[in-house]
């Protein structure tokens, strides 16, 4: 030993004592970083440089063990196993080495070799885990002579108890794969991949409705086997699987040629939400020194109760020949996962315990490192990039020729069954114009339409688009198009763009193709918007409508507008007809804004309309509603009167209008909280220039009412934009 001389065995502790004066604190390496923490590791290290082992005599002694272990750890004749020495660690009494995982400082790496020289201590059990199952290894009391040797594979958790009295003194050894290792796994056994190609062939077959976004019920396009042990972007690699990773990826690779499939490596990232329970006492999770009067370990205790929710996440995929590859979908879906060693056997990288929350109960968060064998159908690789990147699909089918039509068709039938999420997650214009185009290559009509389905009639947006549609409506006739765009103008959420706007650009383009079948839509189309805008108008007048407000009612005059555009666009005078019919009479219960709000969008809507409309009746009820205004005096400086219908039918309407239409300014009305609130209510919805507020006083209270000066600005804003907009309207032929 540098600086001490040579040591002789059992170790006294006076070589003890010198041996401590030429080593230094152990740091420990957690993953990448190495850390000085005294609370994980606290060990006396020293180097390998300043030791020196009588090799004539270890060397061959070793050999014959490392044969013992290699067999003894599983791995196969011809997979030799080469000790490279790490570091002598030294324990004094209250020393401990907290439960972890080494770090895999090569990808050869597969095991880690303790030796034990002999000593004299107690305490120092070295502990280790390995699928969920503790091994503990004691001292025991005629061991003071021995070299005792320990290994376990290099993913197993383990950990070092405080030592209680004596040193102990170990050798560690990082086990590698020997560079002559001639070991291939043996080729699997022919009923064994018989069974798995079943098993598989089934897998692939059978069709689940489960998976997230999916409308169709389909096999699951992969198989994703997690594998028993654990990897590192370094250390995942066909050639270096480890014990029965190897056999079993062996195994699968033939079942995956069999099937035509193609298979991966990949590295999981596994995520598990559990249910716990806080144990106060004895059960616990974890480790915990087998002597129970050694309290060092200082871990939550809990028992994991159900496993609630699990996330698995692919990346870093290899193919068959080593390479990377990428725009595979991440996430693993149940129906694809296949396991033996559940999580549970492993030790998390990151956990995350809640206490008691509550009503919540406590739970458990768990983040797993973990690795992959993936396969599916060759012809599953499509569709599986078709869910990261539809562009680039679509683009891909887009350049098929025409003569290859049947893989046209297949490709889009392997797309459709998620095609309605995969499709609709996306918001380009311009890959909804691709994807309409291709439609028009679709042969048959109920591919076409589930296709088309993530479109959306608000997409509809240019001329290109348009005449793509009149091929498809000449193609697959009308009733698959009224079905289309029954799905197309459901508007699947609130903010959804309405498609009332490209009416009037649709039905054009589908008249002016002459097409029976076009025409048809364009009157369907027509008739069934001019429904719903008719409707829409209906409701708003069963609202309270806005004092002097031009703008109070845009949605459905704006709608009404865009259908009278499309009856004038397609020259549906049927439609014009009814729709000006119907205004008209609606117009006694139109209030003048509302009524001039319709006007003025329905002049400016589109020239088409503008001529329709220039001389109409319509036209005639706007010029007198506008004349009414204009002719009005104007409103006198104290004039504080305000008349406007009041929409609600309660009890106090009465008093509030008349106090509305009288010069008083103010007031003080005492009322219960219902009918305040009642009231507060009316008042805003009407938007009238009236101020309202309790007075916390009294009982009941006393709701305020203070008409205020905008009254008198508002009002002649007003009579401005009127101005205006009469000014803008043509003039009204003479008769
Ligand atoms: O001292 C031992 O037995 C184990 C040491 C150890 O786990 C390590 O050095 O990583
Ligand atoms: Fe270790």
């Amino acid at each position: 030993m540098t600086g001490i001389g040579r040591l002789r065995f059992p170790l006294t502790p006076r070589d003890a004592r010198k041996l401590r004066s030429v080593a230094r604190p152990s740091p420990f390496g957690l993953r990448e970083q190495t850390l000085h923490d005294p609370t994980v590791r606290n060990t006396w290290e020293i180097a390998p440089g300043q030791v020196k082992i009588a090799t004539r005599r270890w060397k061959p002694a070793l050999a014959r063990h490392l044969r013992t272990l290699q067999a003894e750890l599983g791995f196969p004749e011809g997979c030799t196993l080469d000790a490279v020495f790490d570091k002598l660690l030294l324990y004094e009494p209250g020393q401990f080495f907290k439960p972890h995982q080494d770090s895999e400082k090569s990808d050869d790496m597969v095991a880690t070799l303790v030796v034990l020289l002999p000593s004299q201590y107690s305490g120092g059990t070295l502990t280790v885990e390995h699928r969920g199952e503790k091994k503990t290894f004691r001292r025991l009391e005629g061991q003071i002579k021995d070299l005792s040797l320990l290994a376990f594979y290099a993913d197993c958790t383990h950990a070092v108890s405080p030592v209680k009295s004596g040193v102990r003194v170990a050798l560690t050894y990082r086990l590698l794969r020997g560079a002559r290792s001639t070991y291939a796994p043996p080729p699997p056994h022919t009923d064994l991949v018989d069974q798995l190609t079943e098993a598989a062939r089934e897998h692939f077959a059978v069709p689940l409705l489960s998976r997230y976004g999916q409308t169709e019920p389909a096999p699951p396009e992969r198989l994703v086997h997690l594998l028993d042990h654990e990897y590192t972007q370094r250390s995942l690699s066909w050639d270096h699987l480890k014990n029965a990773d190897a056999l079993r990826v062996a195994a699968l690779r033939a079942v995956a040629e069999r099937l035509d499939c193609v298979c991966f490596l990949a590295l999981a990232e596994v995520h598990e939400l559990w249910t716990c329970e806080d144990d106060h006492q004895g059960l616990r999770y974890g480790y915990g020194w087998d002597d129970a009067e050694d309290d060092a370990d200082e871990t939550d205790a809990y028992t994991l109760t159900d496993l609630e929710e699990t996330d698995i996440e692919l990346h870093h995929w290899l193919d068959a020949e080593g390479k990377r590859l990428e725009g595979i979908p991440a996430l693993v879906g149940p129906e694809e996962l296949s396991l033996t060693r559940p999580c549970q056997d492993l030790a998390p990288f990151r956990s995350e315990h809640e206490g008691y929350q509550g009503n919540y109960g406590n739970t458990v968060d768990r983040w797993y490192h973990r690795a992959a064998f993936v396969m599916w159908p060759r012809s599953n690789t499509f569709a599986l990039k078709a869910q990261v990147s539809p562009e680039w699909a679509v683009d891909e089918l887009l350049a098929l020729p025409p003569a290859s039509a049947p893989a046209l068709t297949s490709r889009i039938k392997a797309l459709l069954p998620r095609w309605a999420h995969t499709a609709g997650a996306v918001e380009e214009p311009r890959f909804f114009a691709k994807l309409l185009k291709l439609s028009t290559r679709i042969k048959d009509p109920a591919h076409a339409h589930a296709w088309l389905h993530p479109l959306g009639a608000h997409r509809l947006q240019n001329q290109a688009m348009r005449r793509d549609l009149v091929t498809l409506v000449d193609k697959h006739g009308v009733r698959w198009a009224k079905d289309l765009f029954t799905e197309w103008t459901k508007r699947p959420t609130w903010d959804t763009p309405l498609w009332a706007p490209g009416l009037a650009d649709l039905c054009e383009a589908l008249c002016v193709s002459r097409l029976p079948s076009c025409e048809a839509l364009a009157t369907w189309l027509l008739d069934r918007e001019a429904k719903a805008a008719r409707e829409r108008c209906l409701t708003a007048l069963k609202l309270q409508q806005p004092w002097l407000d031009l703008d109070g009612f845009a949605e459905p005059s704006t709608h009404l507008a865009h259908v009278l555009a499309a009856a004038a666009a397609a020259s549906a005078s049927g439609c014009l007809d009814q729709t000006m019919t119907f205004l008209l009479d609606a117009s006694r219960r139109l209030s003048t804004p509302f009524f001039l709000h319709l006007m003025q969008t329905c002049f400016a809507r589109s020239p088409a309309l503008r001529a329709h409309l220039t001389g109409s009746p319509l036209h005639r009820a706007c010029a007198e509603r506008l004349a009414a205004v204009l002719d009005a005096p104007a409103r006198a400086p104290d004039d504080w009167r305000i008349v406007h219908p009041l929409r609600c039918t309660c009890t106090d309407r009465e008093v509030l209008s008349r106090f509305l239409q009288s010069p008083d300014q103010d007031l003080d009305w005492p009322l219960n909280k219902q009918r305040r609130q009642h009231l507060h209510h009316v008042l805003d919805a009407a938007k009238l220039p009236v101020l309202h507020t309790t007075l916390r006083q009294g009982s009941p209270q006393v709701l305020q009412l203070r008409k205020d000066p905008s009254l008198f600005t508002r009002e002649r804003a007003y009579r401005a934009r009127v101005k205006a907009l009469a000014s803008a309207l043509p003039a009204l032929p003479a008769r």
